[in-house]
């Protein structure tokens, strides 16, 4: 969906204004999200699948219950905030930077433990008012491994089945909540998969999502130790990143290759994957980075 935008985002302790009606009426489906994640996102069919499903069911659903909560989780470099941004951009026109997507940074913005009480009032207020003013709103909470137990449990009413929390509908607002929590249990699943000969696609939610949201949850490291919101069913979909290979990482340098306007010297491509570190360390399989400093390495090659 498209909305009339746009302006910038919350920074810590902003207030929100009002917006105009007609910036708030006019929504229209975009077509980029299944088309852009198959052709921009390797190696996660899961990913690809639950997003796809999950984003357009709720954006053509007008009679939603409760807004979406998506939980991404999996090793480093993977394509969490990738994934955010795709889901960003096939909502609104101007993607990450619209004024309606909102984007927390657990070490940027709740840094201090002893300030949590504060942290969470100031949740509710930027989260209620920014939903007062456009209820197709956005809210990306970044590295929510290092958020402080119990600060997430704060925005527990707006993420629950109520028509009003007073006089505001919370029903078409996005949550996606991003997390390397569990990265461990996805990638026994498929180090398994792959030990025993099995395809990486034949990896089926069912086999990661019950694990991961325990572990989640029992995880004091993970933002949602013993979260109501997991402990109430109001994450919607657990969705697991799995840990790219060495094929996906020669993916990936290949994006960055052509999208920077060179040609692709294949020798170049093959050393710089090659540089990468993989994981377990005798089968090597898994880049312990994903595809992330894959441009920093780029640079040594063709930047002169
Ligand atoms: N699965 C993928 N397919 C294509 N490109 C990818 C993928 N994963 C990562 N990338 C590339 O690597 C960059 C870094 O990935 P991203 O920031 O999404 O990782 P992340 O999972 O959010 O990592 P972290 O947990 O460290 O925040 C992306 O901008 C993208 O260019």
């Amino acid at each position: 969906m498209t909305a009339r935008e746009e302006a910038r985002g919350p920074a810590a302790g902003v207030s929100p204004r009002p917006a105009p009606a007609s910036q708030l009426t006019v929504w229209s489906l975009r077509p980029a999200l299944q088309e852009n994640l198959d052709r921009k996102l390797f190696g996660q069919h899961l990913v690809n699948k639950v997003v796809v499903k999950a984003v357009k069911g709720f954006l053509n659903n007008t009679n939603a219950k409760k807004p979406l909560a998506l939980s991404l989780h999996g090793w480093t470099g993977t394509g969490k905030n990738f994934v955010s941004k795709i889901v960003a951009e096939s909502i609104y026109k101007r993607g990450l930077q619209s004024k309606y997507v909102h984007q927390f940074v657990a070490t940027l913005h709740f840094p201090h433990a002893p300030s949590i009480n504060l942290y969470k009032d100031q949740l509710q207020s930027w989260i209620r008012g920014n939903v007062s003013i456009c209820p197709r709103s956005l809210f990306i909470f970044d590295e929510m491994d290092k958020m402080h137990a119990g600060l997430i449990d704060s925005i527990k009413p707006f993420l629950d089945y109520y028509e009003l929390l007073d006089g505001v509908s919370y029903r078409q607002a996005i949550f996606i909540f991003l997390s390397n929590a569990g990265a461990e249990k996805i990638t026994e699943v498929a180090l398994d998969f792959w030990r025993n000969g099995r395809t990486r696609e034949d990896i089926q939610l069912t086999d990661i999502q019950n694990a991961l949201s325990v572990s989640v949850f029992n995880n004091k490291n993970s933002g949602f130790w013993h979260s109501t919101l997991i402990d109430r069913n109001l994450i919607d979909y657990f969705v697991p990143f799995l840990p790219l290979e060495y094929k996906h990482v020669k993916m990936c340098v290949r994006v960055e290759i052509e999208s920077r306007g060179y040609v692709v010297d294949e020798d170049i491509l093959t050393r710089i994957a090659d540089e990468m570190t993989y994981f377990p360390r005798e089968e090597r399989i898994y880049s312990d980075k994903g595809c992330k400093t894959v441009d920093a390495k780029l640079d040594y090659y063709y930047d002169f």
